[in-house]
């Protein structure tokens, strides 16, 4: 759409104190990333095909697959010739915006991701060499899923009923899914893409469950895409977002594999059965650890989507005026509004760059498991749990406050922010619960806060529990050191808090476990436990209202700096010549609904009433 910027966004950025493109390159880890991710974007955009003329909300829910499927195919292709082009296709998982153009061409979400995001990954983890030589062809015809969650259990991934038992005498393990509860449910690209998939069963040799292992299962016809015999696989249906991609249901009806297709790199099963146990039972796990370090970059990308969209907004809209003889203000004005918005634009920063730590973090510790070495995989798994909840929540409870943010026009799809936030909500359930997952990290912390309480040595990390318990803490100070130490005592303050009613559980003849489960609501929850007083939070108020006022001029600079296309920010409030009701305009006359001037409904249903005394 051609013409002017917006005068108020041109007013804006000439006020702008920073060089923005040196912050983009911040943002995108180097300037190297940055050139690399605007030629990827460039070229992406010149494919037509990949580019709607019609909103994705007026297709039908087939359609709407079918349409990204078409895209994801194409997607794929360019993947493979980047690839070949010495552009890396394994680092799409890299903490950096090079792959974000998909945003824009799914809105949504892509239904190769799984494919892409964890099967490939898994078999590159978690194979053995021969299997990864076999499997990781770049001409493989296999497209693949990650089949972990039932009907009947997803969180408790323990519970799993889905068996694969051993059958020497053919050297195949046979799949089955024992009753409707152990259906596999979720899974994405499962329901009409895949014709392969990773599932997780449990293992059974000579009658002996082994728990939880990984199996390569063909599902289709490689050819016709047919489901194979013994295989019932769909489609689960319309969700609140995700509608791009067919998430699917699976059942096993004694569906038989070889014995080579379990992935066997950090475990096996003999030809004659014998079990070779894994260095670590929970390495099976390792996707889901990769994935949720992964996601903690991409919720932070996708709240410097909301906080663009919304900050270009408010600097467009005016609505009021703040003293009554003066013109309407720009909402970016109010201060319970700079309040909404700033904290999304610095909760982007603050996960970004936890989310490169946590990817650099995570990669010194598989080089270590590599070695052989497990002592860190513990510490990993209690942040990784801790750090994707808290970011899946943050994001989602930000991207709604944006789109509130917006008023009215938030609540339009054309906004893009209802989608933004489907999107994000559902990280806060998938691959890990919020509260599944918090009480993963306090299980890690009670057990060193026993230690602290029975004053057994600590390690370094820990120290500050010692500290606590010696009430060796300083007294409040005002300062970034001072919040870092304020927020030590209230992880030590809140984690004995637990463990003491956890204890007192104990005293009163409860059992571990469901003392723990009584304790669950202290464990998850955080409180106020610093030395602060009323005067310091008074003191960090207004210093915070003060801050909000020096960021003000910046705010467009700041959302600028992300450097997010108007093809993938796809909203009508965000685009960067702030030309917002023109787009408006323009999107509403894509409706359906403004193709007739009468639409046939009123001569079937209104008219036969409205008119039934006059005719
Ligand atoms: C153009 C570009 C194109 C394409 C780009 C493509 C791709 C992009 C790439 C990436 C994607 C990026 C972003 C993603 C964005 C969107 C994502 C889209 C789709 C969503 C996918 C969702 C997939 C899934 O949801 S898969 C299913 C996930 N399921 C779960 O997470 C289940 C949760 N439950 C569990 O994990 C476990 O049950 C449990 C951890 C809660 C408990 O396990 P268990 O009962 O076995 O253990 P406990 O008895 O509690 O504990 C025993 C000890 O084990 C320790 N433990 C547990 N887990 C681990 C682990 N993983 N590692 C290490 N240790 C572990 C635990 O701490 C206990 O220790 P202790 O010492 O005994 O205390
Ligand atoms: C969009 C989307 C995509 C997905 N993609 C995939 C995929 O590709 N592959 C795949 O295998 N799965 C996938 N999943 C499934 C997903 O991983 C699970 O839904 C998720 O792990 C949560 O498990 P659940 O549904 O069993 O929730 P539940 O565990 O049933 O949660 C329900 C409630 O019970 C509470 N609860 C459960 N256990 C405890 C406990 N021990 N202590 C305290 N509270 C508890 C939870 O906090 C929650 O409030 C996807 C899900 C979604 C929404």
């Amino acid at each position: 759409m051609g013409g002017r910027v917006n005068e108020d966004l041109i007013k804006e950025r000439r006020k702008c104190t920073f060089d923005i493109k040196e912050l983009t390159h911040i943002i995108d880890c180097g300037e190297e990333n940055t050139i690399k991710r605007k030629q990827i974007d460039n070229y992406i955009l010149n494919i037509k095909e990949l580019w709607d003329d019609v909103p994705e909300e007026y297709l039908s829910h087939k359609e709407r697959y079918e349409n990204a499927i078409k895209k994801a195919f194409i997607v794929l292709k360019v993947l493979r010739q980047l690839h070949t082009g010495n552009i890396q296709i394994t680092d799409h998982r890299t903490p950096t915006n090079v792959y974000s153009i998909q945003d824009g061409i799914f809105r949504n979400v892509n239904p190769l991701l799984i494919h892409i995001g964890l099967f490939w990954s898994t078999i590159a983890a978690q194979a053995s060499t021969e299997q990864q030589a076999e499997w990781l062809q770049p001409d493989s015809s296999m497209i693949g899923t990650y089949v972990q969650t039932e009907l009947g259990h997803g969180s408790f991934i323990r519970g799993i009923e889905t068996t694969a038992t051993y059958d020497s005498t053919t050297d195949e393990f046979i799949l089955h899914t024992p009753r409707l509860s152990a259906y596999k449910w979720w899974p994405g690209g499962l329901g009409n893409t895949a014709n392969a998939c990773l599932v997780m069963a449990q293992l059974y040799i000579n009658g002996t469950c082994h728990g939880l292992h990984i199996f390569l299962a063909q599902i289709r016809d490689f050819d016709t895409h047919k489901p194979l015999p013994g295989i019932k696989v769909g489609e689960i249906g319309p969700k609140m977002g995700f509608n791009t991609a067919d998430n699917g249901f699976l059942g096993f009806d004694n569906h038989r594999i070889p014995r080579t297709n379990m992935l066997m790199k950090n475990v096996q099963v003999l030809r004659d059965g014998t079990y070779v146990k894994p260095k670590h039972d929970k390495l099976t796990y390792g996707s889901m650890l990769l994935t949720r370090v992964t996601l903690i970059s991409d919720l932070a990308y996708q709240l410097s989507k909301a906080a663009t969209i919304a900050v270009r907004y408010s600097a467009v809209r005016r609505q009021s005026p703040i003293k009554s003889n003066e013109p309407e203000r720009q909402i970016l004005d109010f201060v319970s509004q700079q309040h909404k918005l700033f904290i999304t634009i610095a909760s982007s920063h603050v996960y970004r760059v936890v989310g490169l730590w946590m990817w650099n973090s995570h990669k010194r510790v598989t080089a270590d498991i590599h070695e052989g070495n497990m002592g860190q995989l513990p510490e990993l798994h209690a942040l990784a749990c801790c750090l994707k909840a808290i970011s899946s929540r943050d994001a989602s409870a930000l991207v709604e406050q944006c789109r509130l943010a917006c008023g009215g026009h938030g609540y339009m799809m054309a906004s893009n922010l209802p989608q933004i936030y489907a999107y994000t909500t559902a990280a806060v359930t998938y691959e890990g619960e919020y509260t599944v997952l918090l009480l993963q990290t306090a299980r890690y912390l009670v057990k060193f806060w026993r230690l602290a309480a029975e004053h057994k040595p600590l390690p370094q990390n820990f120290a500050y529990f010692e500290d606590y318990i010696k009430k060796n803490f300083e007294q409040w100070r005002n300062s970034p050191e001072g919040i870092i130490e304020g927020f030590k005592a209230i992880v030590a303050g809140k984690t004995k808090a637990a463990y003491d009613t956890l204890q007192c559980n104990l005293r009163n003849g409860r059992e571990f476990e469901e003392a723990w489960n009584m304790a669950s609501v202290q464990l998850t929850n955080a409180s106020e436990y610093s030395t602060i007083s009323r005067n310091d939070i008074e003191a960090l108020q207004s210093r915070y209202e003060e801050l909000l006022a020096l960021i003000r001029p910046n705010a467009v600079g700041l959302v600028d700096a992300f450097d997010i296309r108007d093809e993938v920010l796809c909203s009508t409030l965000g685009a960067y010549d702030g030309r917002v009701y023109e787009r408006m305009m323009e999107e509403a006359s894509k409706s359906p609904l403004n193709e007739d001037v009468v639409n046939e409904s009123f001569h079937k249903y209104i008219r036969p009433v409205t008119m039934k005394n006059k005719l």
